[in-house]
């Protein structure tokens, strides 16, 4: 069966370079717990703890490549690890992104049956972003995109990055909307207990931002965008049918603009989702039942979660042999582009 890993973080060390830097900045964002923990090991890390995570992120070959052949894993589908290049200056942010951009086409220009990849863009500057998006795709032949949910607490329902989307879709590049800590709008309680974090924030801020996305008309004005979601659809699947009927009341009532389509009917056509970091049988059964199993992939979401269990997971999971296949590579080579 063939094994191709979805949502599978890198990085290279000028972007980790320039995030030791936001370490040390003034900056409010919650990310910065993440940030320093990872990038900047001799600061304080207290609220987040070292994070050994950067040897990971920046090798390929020494570690990456031996481990997915030790554990059977085909191709791993690489995105520049959250917050990417979000929290610089976007002349910083679109100079690193298209630096990113062209790494990963070195390397799965050298290990093409290993490796593909998903080009990232500073969203703070849409008109090059559109513009690198059509490089990422016409000249790097990437296999879509990635964005770490907000930028600066703005969303997608925002009218001014719809030229990016427009891009995208033209160009039939999946976006993935990876997370990163709650804006500083929707931080509030999430400050605490390692609430910004994977446990509980990174589900809040993409959740959010699919449904201003879904609620916003976004699929109206781009009905063939595609996009992708981890961590077993950031908790949306299993309140579907509660935000479905709850949105076409507010809808009746003048709370919520009037959509063409429903929020489910959105989430099934728009969207699809992978397994990262969510090892649960059960949650996989329920989302493919509920969502439909040509909307599920796996992944293992390397370096943050080990290879093996995340194998594991997947081989002794409760699915049809066709379902298997379905999860393991038929969707990711649909969605993605992959031969
Ligand atoms: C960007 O940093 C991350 C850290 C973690 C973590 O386990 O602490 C997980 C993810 C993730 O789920 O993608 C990302
Ligand atoms: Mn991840």
């Amino acid at each position: 069966m063939r094994l191709i890993a979805t949502e599978e973080a890198w990085s290279i060390p000028e972007v980790a370079a320039e995030l030791q830097q936001v370490s040390r900045s003034p900056s409010q964002s919650l990310d910065k717990l993440l940030v320093k923990g990872i990038y900047d090991a001799e600061v304080d890390t207290s609220g987040y703890g070292k994070m050994n995570f950067l040897e990971g992120l920046l090798d390929v070959e020494e570690r990456r490549l031996p481990q997915m052949d030790e554990h059977g894993v085909d191709m791993q589908l690489l995105t520049l690890t959250a917050p990417g290049v979000q929290m610089f200056d976007a002349d910083t942010a679109t100079d690193l992104a298209a630096l990113s951009n062209d790494r990963m086409a070195e390397i799965i220009r050298k290990h093409p049956t290993r490796f593909v990849g998903l080009g990232s863009f500073a969203p703070h500057s849409p008109k090059r972003a559109a513009k690198e998006v059509e490089r990422v795709m016409t000249e790097l032949k990437l296999n879509g995109l990635v964005v770490n949910s907000h930028t600066n607490g703005d969303y997608f329902d925002d009218y001014r990055f719809w030229p990016i989307l427009e891009a995208a879709e033209a160009h039939d590049a999946c976006i993935y909307i990876h997370p990163r800590s709650p804006s500083d709008t929707l931080k509030g309680p999430l400050q605490d207990y390692a609430m910004d974090s994977a446990m509980w924030g990174y589900g809040v801020e993409v959740g959010t931002h699919m449904l201003r996305m879904m609620a916003g008309g976004v699929f109206d004005r781009f009905p063939k965008l595609k996009i992708c979601v981890g961590h077993m659809g950031e908790m949306v699947p299993f309140f579907i049918w509660r935000i479905n009927f709850m949105n076409s009341r507010a809808q009746k009532v003048g709370r919520a603009p009037k959509t063409q389509r429903s929020m489910e009917e959105y989430f099934k056509d728009n969207f699809v989702f992978t397994t990262s970091g969510v090892e649960d049988h059960l949650a996989l059964r329920y989302a493919i039942d509920r969502m439909g199993v040509e909307n599920v992939l796996w992944s293992i979401d390397y370096p943050y979660q080990p290879i093996k269990e995340a194998v594991e997971f997947i081989q002794t999971a409760p699915l049809s042999e066709a379902e298997m296949h379905a999860v393991c590579h038929g969707n990711a080579e649909r969605v993605f582009h992959i031969p």
